[in-house]
């Protein structure tokens, strides 16, 4: 089961909100969409799912092309939450869980599971309006795998969770992948991108500014970070060419340099002056090859 998204083109009136974007993801992969706010990512998971018409390009799901009549097939956790304040979350999930063609004692049987696993299981009388908004979206996170799609989008699924509530969605993620779910989220919090996707696509303005696979971003992008231990002076460092950032912390000096070069010229000269405990070269955070690609400011 591949999705693939080819030369995908989204203009609205004057704007182009998605501007050529390509992708090829595979069955039981976990894919992050990237950018800042405006970028064109809800545009995108809006053309993937059959509920927009891409302007050019094509979106395909094993070779036809998805539409919402597919239903099924697709699980989504849209950005805007769409429950009904006034329904119980039974009645609430029983509604959606039939339109995605299951009987009602599937329903029942999935839905106890999920609040189960969730550690809510007494929400499920309880109206939708009665409960946080990190709760609520527990629930609709529930609408969007009930059903067991093959293909899951979830816009921005970690925004307002606490931690706990945040690892709980990670390990159903996770574990619905293993169990051959493909799916595509995009997030502002890069560490959950970290921790979860081996592909990513950056978006600004609508094109893709990077994309591939984590590790060779990272390993490929030439900005570097220094961890520096020792008890000499090193602050000669602050004006050394090729030195972007010198930050002190408790334990260490920690600078950022513009490539692997610089890196070796500041190994030589900080350890020719005598003994240092540390030196370590780390990957970029993708958090800070986020900020460098695209920048503080949103794109809309
Ligand atoms: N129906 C529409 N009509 C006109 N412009 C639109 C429409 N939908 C989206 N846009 C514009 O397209 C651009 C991309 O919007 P989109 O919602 O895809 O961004 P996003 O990356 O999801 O942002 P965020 O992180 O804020 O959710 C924005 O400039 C937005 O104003």
């Amino acid at each position: 089961m591949t999705l693939k998204i080819e030369q995908v083109r989204k203009q609205f009136q004057q704007h182009v909100a998605v501007d050529g974007i390509s992708a090829t993801i595979e069955k039981g992969d976990i894919f992050g969409l990237l950018g800042a706010n405006g970028a064109g990512k809800t545009t995108t998971f809006r053309m993937i799912l059959g509920l927009l018409d891409p302007t050019e390009g094509s979106v395909t799901w094993e070779g036809t092309r998805l539409s919402y009549k597919r239903t099924h097939l697709i699980g989504y956790l849209p950005e805007e939450r769409g429950l009904y304040p006034k329904l119980t979350v039974k009645e609430q999930l029983t509604y959606l869980g039939r339109l995605k063609g299951m009987t009602k004692p599937a329903i029942i049987k999935e839905l106890k599971h999920w609040l189960e696993r969730f550690q809510v299981p007494e929400y499920e009388h309880k109206k939708v309006e009665e409960l946080s908004k990190g709760n609520q979206q527990k629930i609709q996170f529930i609408a969007a795998v009930i059903h067991k799609p093959e293909l899951l989008i979830l816009d921005e699924p970690f925004s307002g969770l606490d931690p706990v509530n945040s690892d709980m969605l990670k390990d159903a993620v996770h574990d619905l992948q293993q169990a051959g779910t493909t799916i595509v989220f995009s997030s502002h919090q890069m560490n959950n991108v970290e921790e979860m996707c081996e592909d990513i696509i950056m978006m600004k303005r609508g094109k893709a500014i990077l994309q591939g696979s984590l590790r060779e971003i990272k390993r490929s992008y030439d900005m570097k970070r220094i961890a520096i231990r020792t008890d000499r002076d090193v602050s000669f460092l602050q004006t050394e060419p090729g030195v972007t950032s010198y930050n002190e912390t408790k334990q260490d000096i920690v600078i950022e340099v513009e490539n692997e070069r610089v890196a070796e010229q500041v190994f030589h000269q900080v350890t020719a002056g005598g003994f240092v405990s540390k030196f370590e070269v780390e990957e970029p955070r993708l958090h800070d090859i986020f900020i460098d690609k695209v920048g503080g400011e949103a794109d809309a």
